[in-house]
């Protein structure tokens, strides 16, 4: 049996069309056994996935849909009670779309839905795992499936998720447009604080520091893909237990602006401070909080955390191994 997480709010309510227009009549059509759970509101995906993980805990290949964008998978990871249980499916109805895009999924849902029904053999998929390190601040983790990063491009998803054009935007098919108007401003705004990074050498264990003055933001990726098809980490797989990651530290806002078109190729390494490093696990502490996101979901601004990488953690219905 498929169980379908369905948001309906996602890319400002065209997710519920979508269900409602393309997923469901198709559905209704094969022979596929399903049950469906749509979230009412921001956070329920997190307790439907849960809910759905405990009262199915015997099951050790639970069939979990989720309609939604990077957004609405991020959310249902939250829930999952035990992720190696779960065979994972996705039907990209979100704005950005990055874990589709580097899966290979198809954007168009019908198709996507085609590939879940085809019963292929999913294949594993790591995840990440950020623990918040604060002090004063209980401490919180949150998985992610593409990335979490910390300053400027959670700054932008920040200021995304309450911005009352995007809603306008993504009804004319223009959502990006939105992220791209946030992007300048943010860009402009940005406040550069210092950090302190600790990566794990992937191969044999040892720790580097590095001092990074006045940085804009730090990502860390398992996928290639962030922010709407940005190339941030050209060499990411998701599958060899290592994070990638790309800094970007004290170069002027003028060089960031003519860096980001690249990075839509990955060819943004060629500017002096931005730079590339793989990781097994790393930390991170800022001297001042800065946002942070997983998958672009943003909860807290944060001085400090842990990410270590879960190799394998979860099964995934994709097109083809890669
Ligand atoms: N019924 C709902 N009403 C409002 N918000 C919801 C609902 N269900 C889930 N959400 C929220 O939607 C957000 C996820 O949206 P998602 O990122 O998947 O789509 P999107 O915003 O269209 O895509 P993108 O992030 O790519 O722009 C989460 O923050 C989640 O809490």
């Amino acid at each position: 049996m498929y169980h379908i997480i369905i948001n309906p709010a996602s890319r400002s309510g065209r997710g519920a069309k979508i269900w409602s227009e393309q997923i469901e009549p198709a559905l209704k059509k094969s022979d596929a056994v399903y049950q469906t759970y749509f979230s009412k509101k921001a956070g329920e995906v997190k307790h439907l996935a849960a809910q759905i993980t405990a009262e199915y805990k015997d099951d050790p290949d639970l069939k979990l849909i989720v309609l939604g964008g990077d957004g609405t998978v991020n959310e249902a990871l939250q829930g999952i009670a035990d992720p190696s249980k779960v065979i994972l499916g996705y039907i990209p109805t979100g704005s950005s779309n990055d874990l589709a895009r580097d899966l290979g999924i198809p954007k168009e849902p019908k198709a996507a839905l085609d590939l879940i029904l085809r019963n292929v053999a999913p294949r594993v998929m790591d995840l990440g795992r950020l623990t918040y390190l604060d002090k004063d601040q209980p401490e919180e983790s949150r998985l992610f499936a593409v990335s979490c990063g910390i300053g400027f491009d959670a700054a932008v998803c920040a200021e995304a998720m309450h911005s009352p054009i995007k809603d306008t935007m993504n009804r004319i098919g223009l959502g990006k447009l939105t992220y791209l108007g946030i992007a300048l401003k943010q860009l402009i705004t940005a406040r550069k604080v210092s950090c302190t990074l600790t990566t794990e050498n992937a191969v044999n264990g040892k720790q580097t520091a590095f001092q990074l003055p006045r940085f804009l933001f730090v990502t860390c990726m398992s996928h290639r893909y962030e922010g709407g098809g940005f190339m941030f980490c050209p060499p990411a797989t998701d599958n060899d237990g290592i994070l990638d990651l790309c800094c970007v530290g004290n170069i002027s806002k003028v060089l960031v602006l003519l860096a980001l078109p690249t990075a839509f190729f990955g060819k943004h390494y060629f500017v002096k401070g931005i730079d590339a490093y793989t990781t097994t696990q790393m930390s991170i502490t800022a001297s001042a909080p800065l946002w942070v996101h997983t998958d672009g979901e943003v909860t807290r601004k944060s001085c400090g955390f842990r990410v270590e990488c879960l190799p394998g953690a979860i099964r995934m219905i994709t097109p083809e191994v890669k």
